[in-house]
């Protein structure tokens, strides 16, 4: 018999961040997140990792104490999140607005799925504890031994403006040379194989001259670029006539299914997206106009890692293919990610990871990427333990820090005080 849920602790954190550049700013010195520990009445401890913004983390807390007494079911976990919405305010989300201008538009329900897959996955971490079985056993075993990530590849400042935030050792990358020396340090120190510009930033010909310097270092390898929809449909055909042959695929190069989908009638290159397909209702649209090659998934905003697997189902039956999208996250997710990515038959594109920029973890041991790839392990549950030290100290920042959301666009006004978030399309 299985034992029941005897506590939930939501604990949230701010972690360190790089000056990151993308369309809508840069990166905050320190990001919210929010880390989750399902606890069983025998012990177990189930982890769960997801975003920090206020709307996200109030509606953790108000499900928190409503799983207490509850089998480790995951079924009802997205009902449950819906119910509390209401608790906390959260009807002021507007349905049309951007969140961040990042991930497609912003709703209430899919606030509720990227909060019921941390508890979703925080429950599979629990039930493997409590059964002695890895996570990717329970979503019905794995097909594959290791997953590939893709190098992350940002333009970036060498650091952020004022001189007590936290510095990494990475440089600035700027331009086509400065991106080539960043994807190098990427494959020497971690074996990635395949590159993801993240674009949005420079002119379009100056990005397009970063992927060709790319493909000059990196012969043959993979090679994407990401303006996250910052292009209209006449530019994303001129980025993509001077990247076919070059880029293996163009993630959201402009922004709306309906002009994705002109974009993908006139070029060859596969279309990416990781906004304008990010939920269920989405995909018929996007299906059926044939507006998206690769869906990135995120079992964040999808709902969970089983919500991962129905999409993979969904995509296989209409050949579109999957991947996996990332955003700013610790090793809590990374292991979620994996767990699920070894389940999905027919991934062949590299996963995205940000991991290699942050440089702090709520995890014992951080995973370590060889020859780009991550071993999928057999151990119990996620495979990972909570560093408990490393939670409390990231907790007290956010205790003794006043930032409750991500705003790149507020970050890049400490530097250029006119900056405002583009219009669309920027290019
Ligand atoms: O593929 C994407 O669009 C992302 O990874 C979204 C992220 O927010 C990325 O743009 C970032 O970290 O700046
Ligand atoms: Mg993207």
């Amino acid at each position: 018999m299985l034992s029941r849920i005897a506590e939930v602790r939501v604990t949230p954190i701010l972690i360190s961040d790089p000056p990151l550049l993308n369309l809508q700013g840069v990166h905050q010195p320190y990001t919210p997140r929010t880390i989750l520990e399902v606890i069983t009445e025998s012990g177990a401890v189930g982890l769960g990792e997801t975003y920090g913004d206020t709307d996200y983390l109030n509606l953790a807390e108000a499900v928190a104490p409503q799983l207490v007494g509850r089998p480790l079911v995951v079924n009802n976990l997205y009902a449950t999140v819906v119910q509390r919405l209401d608790d906390v305010g959260a009807e002021r989300v507007d349905n049309t607005v951007q969140a961040e201008g990042l991930r497609g538009s912003r709703t209430l329900s899919k606030i509720a799925s990227s909060v019921a897959s941390a508890f979703e996955v925080a429950v599979y971490d629990a039930l493997g504890h409590e059964l002695d079985v890895p996570v990717h056993a329970l979503l019905g075993g794995k097909v594959r031994d290791e997953v590939e990530y893709s190098a992350y590849l940002f333009y970036r400042w060498a650091e952020h403006p004022e001189p007590d935030e936290p510095k990494d050792t990475w440089g600035a990358a700027l331009d086509p040379e400065g991106v080539v020396a960043q994807a190098k340090r990427m494959a020497d120190d971690y074996g990635f194989s395949s590159f993801k510009l993240k674009g949005g930033v420079f002119e379009p010909a100056q990005e397009v001259a970063a992927v060709r310097a790319l493909a000059e270092a990196f012969p043959g390898q993979p090679l994407r670029l990401d303006p996250n929809g910052a292009w209209s449909v006449s530019t994303s055909l001129e980025v993509a006539a001077a990247l076919e042959g070059v880029a293996e695929y163009l993630e959201d190069p402009t922004t709306g299914t309906a002009n994705m989908a002109e974009v993908a009638r006139k070029t060859s290159l596969p279309l990416a997206t990781n906004m304008c397909v990010t939920a269920f209702d989405e995909v018929p649209e996007a299906f059926s106009t044939n507006a998206v090659q690769v869906v990135l998934s995120d079992h964040h905003y999808w709902g969970g890692l089983r919500a991962t697997q129905d999409l993979a189902a969904v995509c296989r039956t209409f050949g579109v293919d999957l991947s996996m999208h990332s955003n700013t996250h610790l090793g809590i997710s990374l292991a979620a990610m994996t767990q699920v990515a070894a389940t999905i038959p027919g991934l062949r594109y590299a996963c995205d990871t940000h991991r290699p920029w942050q440089t702090e973890d709520v995890i014992t041991e951080p995973h370590t990427f060889a020859g780009g790839k991550l071993a999928v392990p057999d151990a119990p549950g996620l495979g990972v333990e909570l560093d408990r030290e490393s939670l409390e100290k990231l907790h007290k920042r956010w205790q003794d820090n006043d930032v409750r959301r991500r705003d790149d666009a507020a970050a890049m006004r400490r530097v250029h005080p006119d900056w405002a978030a583009p219009t669309f399309p920027r290019w």
